[in-house]
């Protein structure tokens, strides 16, 4: 299945409260679209509801529907605690009742530096490790649209970069809608980025070129440096 487009559009309710008013984010197709603004806004929210889960959100604009699976890594990693690292990264497809890709699961975990640790149950791995089994179940499932709620935002910056990078492998062609805090993911990691406060959204200029983007780009850093002035005077406004 080719990856959609999203246009999420207008006011953002939680039942009678109004979050955020007049939103117009497009993400386009098989690219990233970060997601920034400051704490409370709504960022989770607006993710939860293009992944469809239930609640007593809406957007009372203009929405793509979503049609077919959409992945979500949730802020909170919602490992089931009573399994596997590995049980945890092959929990969709056993919801599905689709044979499980153990092989896939294996690699994959590997990959985002959990090798060893693979019959860990989530108590006993650290936050950024937990953060990266989570990581591995969302990339397993393959699907259209990945919604990803700062998914990084445990590690160190080491491993931070080094999963920002496999992500950004793994995820090619993908519609990612990714919600960070942080400038210099987005600027690493954007196709395009939009700033949302409770008054609205609007773009935020990026680099061009390919992505993952050298943290060394003066492009970047300068994108880093727009983005973290605009959230201090959005933040403080
Ligand atoms: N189930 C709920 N019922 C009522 N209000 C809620 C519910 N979930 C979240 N909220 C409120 O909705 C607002 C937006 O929350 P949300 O988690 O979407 O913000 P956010 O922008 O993702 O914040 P952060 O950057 O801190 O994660 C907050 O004020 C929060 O208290």
């Amino acid at each position: 299945m080719s990856a959609p487009a999203l246009r999420l559009q207008g006011d953002l309710w939680i039942g009678d409260n109004r979050l955020a008013r007049d939103l117009k984010i497009t993400a386009p197709a098989g690219r990233w679209t970060c997601l920034l603004g400051p704490s409370g806004v709504g960022k989770s929210t607006l993710g939860r509801l293009v992944a469809g889960l239930p609640g007593r959100a809406r957007l009372d604009g203009d929405a793509t529907a979503v049609r077919g699976r959409v992945a979500m890594l949730a802020q909170q990693d919602q490992l089931l605690p009573w399994a596997s690292a590995l049980q945890n990264v092959t929990l969709g497809a056993r919801l599905r009742g689709a044979p499980a890709d153990h092989r896939r699961a294996r690699d994959l975990l590997d990959r985002v530096g959990l090798a060893g640790l693979h019959h860990r149950r989530p108590a006993t791995l650290s936050g950024g490790q937990r953060q990266r089994v989570a990581l591995a179940r969302t990339m397993i499932e393959d699907s259209p649209v990945v919604v990803l709620d700062e998914p990084f935002s445990a590690l160190d910056a080491g491993t931070r970069m080094a999963m920002q990078d496999l992500a950004a492998r793994l995820l090619a062609g993908q519609t990612v809608l990714l919600i960070t805090h942080d400038p210099l993911e987005a600027a690493r990691l954007g196709h395009a980025a939009f700033l949302m406060t409770a008054q609205g959204s609007r773009p935020v200029n990026l680099p061009e070129g390919p992505t993952p983007r050298d943290v060394s780009d003066l492009a970047v850093t300068a994108a880093q440096a727009a983005i973290f002035d605009a959230l201090s005077q959005r933040c403080a406004a």
